[in-house]
């Protein structure tokens, strides 16, 4: 069965956006000019392809979006993919972008006495509560998660938490709060995301665009 409705692509508007322009261009999708604007409030755009719009999303809603067939293909790092776990999501390409990794982190005069193996029970500020939680689970740890959407590099030197879990790249952010990684949950980079059942649905439309990916890739 296929329908005659457009396929929607979800990408994420933040800095992911930069490093895919090149990848779209490799794979042949040429996105309407408004889309490059930062500043423009649209939010769909028509690209040079018939029947192949985008949309541009905040990271974590590209999942939401794909997970309940609003979208039928995206963009999302595998940090928002291990925090979602949604089981209608399938990843079939890493795109080889936006690496950077998940990581423990800590006051910096704590770590110098702070031994992790003694760790039983941690509160941990956070955007990723159900990796946190997981994570901490199977190293045996309980961990308390408190939810936040941002500067979570805050919380330890305002008593909310002692650690936290977050995104690492440069490390200038954790340099400039006083605070040091202590351990890696995970390296991080995008993938290509599909919708499992618009794959069985819209198998001849959506399968062109996942080779074309992965040909992007591979010629990158
Ligand atoms: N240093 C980094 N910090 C955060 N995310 C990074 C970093 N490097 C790569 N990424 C990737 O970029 C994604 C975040 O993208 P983006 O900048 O759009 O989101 P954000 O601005 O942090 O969040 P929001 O959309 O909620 O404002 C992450 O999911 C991750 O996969
Ligand atoms: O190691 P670095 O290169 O310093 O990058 C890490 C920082 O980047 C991300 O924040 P972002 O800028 O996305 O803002 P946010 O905390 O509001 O999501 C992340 O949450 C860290 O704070």
């Amino acid at each position: 069965m296929s329908t005659n409705r457009p396929l929607v692509l979800a990408l994420p508007k933040g800095r992911i956006l930069d490093e895919l322009i090149p990848v779209l261009e490799r794979v042949g999708i040429a996105p309407e000019p408004a889309f490059f604007d930062k500043k423009a409030r649209q939010l769909r755009f028509a690209t040079d392809v018939q029947g192949l719009d985008i949309i541009r999303v905040r990271a974590f809603d590209v999942a939401t979006f794909v997970a309940y067939g609003a979208a039928q293909l995206g963009v999302a790092g595998a940090d928002v993919l291990m925090e979602f776990d949604y089981p209608a999501i399938y990843a079939p390409i890493d795109l080889g972008i936006g690496y950077c990794r998940l990581a423990v982190a800590e006051p910096t005069a704590q770590a110098r006495s702070d031994d992790p193996k003694r760790w039983q029970h941690v509160r941990v500020a956070t955007k990723f509560p159900n990796i946190a939680r997981r994570y901490f689970r199977a190293r045996g740890v309980t961990a308390e998660c408190v939810k936040l959407n941002g500067a979570m590099e805050l919380a330890p030197g305002l008593g909310l938490s002692r650690h936290i879990v977050d995104l690492v790249s440069t490390g200038s952010t954790l340099r400039a709060n006083d605070l040091v990684e202590v351990e890696q949950i995970a390296e991080i980079t995008s993938r290509l995301i599909v919708n499992r059942a618009a794959l069985k649905t819209e198998r001849q439309a959506l399968e062109p665009w996942i080779a074309r990916f992965r040909e992007a890739v591979d010629a990158a």
